[in-house]
């Protein structure tokens, strides 16, 4: 079974636009896992752009199904996971100044570092995950550091699904098949969206997790929250 995370960086980014607290995140969040998203993801930038440092401490008690925090890992970064602790950490190597995640980890480069960091979280018993782009011959090395799984970044595929859709998952079924090899359990994220999803989450093996925010809370303007959330659910399901 596939789990949906449900990333709500963007009902903070629309929170933030008029600075007061509507709409709620702490709210969305709850009316999302009651919808049956069975998880909540965030990405908390240095320069609090959406999700901010309170967000992270006010939705910890309020996320009841599988709260996975995602960000840089620098050193205040680091201190407040540990101090949250999330069932999940997702490890990406985003520049502060990019206007979103827009790379993976090169995993054999930054070796020591990720094996150090990783070492921490999963000592506070707070699974790992790396975020990676769709090269098998890294994965390798996140299994070398420690992680617990992988996040494929699908910016790729998402980008070619409609003009040659299986060419565009290619890479990404390759380097799914080498994390299983290794052990690694497998999550994916990025420019998912109700179009792109079903192929994905059919074609890739062992798919633990998706998490996806942009598409879901922009398809929510139409459809509203609660059919949204269905929806991607109905793309999960493998019946
Ligand atoms: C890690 C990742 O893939 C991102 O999709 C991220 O969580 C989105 O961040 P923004 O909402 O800041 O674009
Ligand atoms: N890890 C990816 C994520 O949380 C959501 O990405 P997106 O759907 O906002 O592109």
């Amino acid at each position: 079974m596939t789990k949906l995370s449900v990333n709500i960086n963007k009902i903070a980014t629309l929170r933030n636009a008029r600075g007061g607290e509507t709409p709620s995140v702490t709210e969305a969040a709850v009316k999302i896992q009651e919808f049956g998203g069975q998880g909540i993801t965030i990405h908390p930038r240095p320069d609090e752009r959406h999700i901010t440092r309170k967000d992270v401490y006010d939705l910890k008690p309020l996320v009841t199904t599988e709260f996975n925090i995602e960000g840089n890992p620098y050193q205040s970064f680091i201190d407040m996971v540990l101090d949250v602790k999330p069932e999940q950490v997702t490890l990406v190597p985003d520049a502060d100044d990019a206007i979103t995640s827009n790379a993976g980890w090169d995993t054999k480069k930054h070796l020591d570092f990720l094996t150090e960091i990783i070492a921490e979280f999963k000592n506070a018993g707070i699974r790992t995950s790396v975020f990676l782009d769709p090269l098998p011959e890294l994965v390798e090395y996140a299994a070398k550091a420690g992680a617990d799984r992988i996040e494929l970044y699908t910016e790729a595929y998402a980008k070619n699904y409609l003009t040659h859709k299986e060419q565009a998952i290619k890479p990404y079924y390759d380097t799914a098949v080498e994390a299983t090899h290794f052990g690694l359990g497998i999550n994916a994220g990025h420019d998912l969206s109700l179009e792109n999803l079903k192929y994905f989450a059919d074609t890739i093996p062992n798919l633990l997790e998706v998490s996806i925010g942009h598409a879901l809370v922009s398809e929510a303007l139409y459809m509203g929250l609660e059919n949204t959330v269905q929806a991607y659910l109905k793309r999960l399901a493998k019946w």
